[in-house]
């Protein structure tokens, strides 16, 4: 009798055990039936000798990817074992992992090859074997429904012998976890997420963050503002990066909160993505506006990984955070009457959901995370949302000085010194100028412009300098506004109410 006739033969006899097993569990107690269960699983151990261990894409709740799964799929996308899998499949930006890739070229256009469903390779570990599937199951929904029906379930299945228990609970699966993780990171490609309009609670794969590679070239050498100023804020970044432990020590949610504040065009995006790419972290670029409610707040920010920067441009436009909480309360009562409404989409995003999302409980998951918030007009913000422990570090960016001209002046024109410095020095002096518009000035116009571009562009700078507001002018004219502003609204509140 052949090897394969001899397995038949075994596999018949089990499932008739199995099938005699289910009748007799049906028809004889259960103190006996769970005895004789007992027995049977030591029977089909004693044919079967294989231990299974799965790793589901999304667990528990399905609010997040996990980790494990991901780790496992970037080990097994790097390692050896992978090529000897026929059937892989590519991609050149999945979703979440941060996988391991395959092979490419170009950076944020690596091509990332995976094990396509139901495939099967085989790794070696210490001498042992270990067998890795990467299954699918499909949902089981029949039941004809309004909503989608839950999507199928990835995972990745883990079969080996039994003798190899302890070295797989003990050595392979942290060995695989670490690998899996340190493949991932080098390879990650950093993504730039902006979160969608509505978040679909039926179908967990339409998450809440879409995203595309980031790819903005901004640095810090490049950010025009005082050399003492941007060192000390690059220091603070890179403490921050570095200060897992202190943070765990002083009982601190790993986390660190930027108020970048200052007129249109003074570099508070540019800043944003310097920091991202001094700390390579994501950017998640929240739009507060598309958020419905505090809950769905709540969820992105379970979306959110470490080694993440949240972004909150124009705080101030955002949302009506500018109110007193007093107010907010007020407005909110008025809303909540207002809810069930289909016509009412608003965000419904409030003060206090804000103030949680940054620090409260569910802020500490993840870790590693930098929330930056930016505005135009500081003085509009409650005091609440930017106090110390919240916007840790407020940085104002303000118009462009000679130190920040002679950074853009390097960048631009490639010159450190010219006989028409002196003079543009004399006029940053006396006038505002933002680093936007001063930039601006220095960009070459023509394609040809070579010989005395430099003239042409430093010429045009101090022309627009001339052009811009005095300093003290500005100074004055803000005042005026001031007070006429106020004596309106003294006029207004005297007035008798009718
Ligand atoms: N400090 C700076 N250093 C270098 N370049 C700058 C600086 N500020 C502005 N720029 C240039 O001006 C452009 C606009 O700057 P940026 O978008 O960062 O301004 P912003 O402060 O975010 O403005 P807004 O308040 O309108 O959002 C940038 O593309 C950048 O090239
Ligand atoms: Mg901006």
């Amino acid at each position: 009798m052949g090897m394969e006739e001899k397995w038949a033969g075994w596999g018949s006899a089990l499932a008739s055990a199995m099938f005699l097993w289910a009748m007799f569990r049906q028809y004889f107690s259960s103190i006996l039936g769970d005895r004789l269960g007992v027995h049977a699983m030591k029977l089909v151990s004693f044919f079967y000798p294989y231990i299974e261990i799965t790793f589901f894409e999304y667990t528990g709740q399905r609010l997040k990817r996990s980790e494990a799964y991901a780790a496992v799929e970037s080990y097994l996308s790097a390692s050896s074992c992978s090529k000897h899998a026929r059937r892989l499949k590519a991609d050149s930006d999945r979703e979440g992992s941060g996988s391991g890739s395959g092979s490419g070229s170009g950076s944020g256009s690596a091509l990332i090859l995976a094990m396509d469903d139901h495939e099967e390779v085989i790794d070696s570990f210490s001498g042992a074997k270990l067998y890795w599937s990467s299954q699918i199951a499909p949902s089981n929904s029949n039941a004809i429904s309004f909503y989608p029906s839950p999507p199928d379930r990835r995972f990745y299945r883990l079969s080996f012998h039994r003798r190899h228990r302890d070295l797989v609970a003990k050595s392979y699966l942290r060995h695989v976890l670490d690998e899996g993780k340190a493949i991932g990171l080098k390879n990650r490609v950093r993504r730039l997420y902006t979160n969608n309009t509505s978040y679909d609670s039926y179908d967990f794969r339409k998450l809440g963050w879409s995203h595309v590679n980031f790819e903005h070239p901004a640095t810090f050498e490049t950010i025009a503002m005082d050399p003492e100023k941007k060192r000390d804020i690059v220091d603070d970044l890179i403490a921050f990066s570095r200060g897992k432990e202190f943070y765990s020590r002083v009982g601190k949610p790993w986390k660190r909160g930027y108020l970048l504040y200052g007129p249109p065009g003074t570099g508070k995006s540019t800043m944003i993505a310097a920091m991202a790419n001094l700390l390579d972290y994501d950017v998640y670029d929240l739009e507060l506006t598309a958020v419905k409610n505090n809950s769905s707040l709540r969820k992105l920010l379970l979306e959110i990984s470490g080694k993440a920067i949240i972004v909150l441009e124009d705080i101030d436009c955002s949302l009506d955070l500018s109110g007193k909480r007093k107010k907010e309360k007020e407005k909110s009562e008025e809303e909540e009457k207002k809810i069930g409404s289909e016509e009412n989409t608003e965000s419904k995003v409030t003060l206090s959901g804000l103030l949680n999302f940054i620090d409260g409980l569910w802020s500490a998951c993840g870790g590693e995370r930098l929330v930056v918030f930016t505005t135009n007009f500081v003085e509009k913000l409650d005091p609440a949302l930017i106090r110390r422990g919240r916007m840790d570090r407020h940085i104002e960016l303000s118009y462009c000085d000679f130190e920040g001209f002679k950074v853009l002046a390097r960048n631009y024109l490639g010159i450190n010194e010219h006989t028409l410095f002196e003079k543009i020095q004399r006029l940053l002096e006396e006038r505002n100028i933002t680093p936007a518009d001063v930039a601006e000035n220095l960009m070459p116009k023509k394609v040809t412009e070579v010989a005395g571009s430099v003239e042409v562009c430093l010429t045009n700078l101090i022309q627009a300098l001339m052009e811009s507001k005095l300093n003290s002018a500005k100074g004055e004219e803000e005042m005026l506004e001031a007070t006429v502003a106020k004596v309106v609204e003294e006029k207004e509140s005297a007035a008798p109410s009718t």
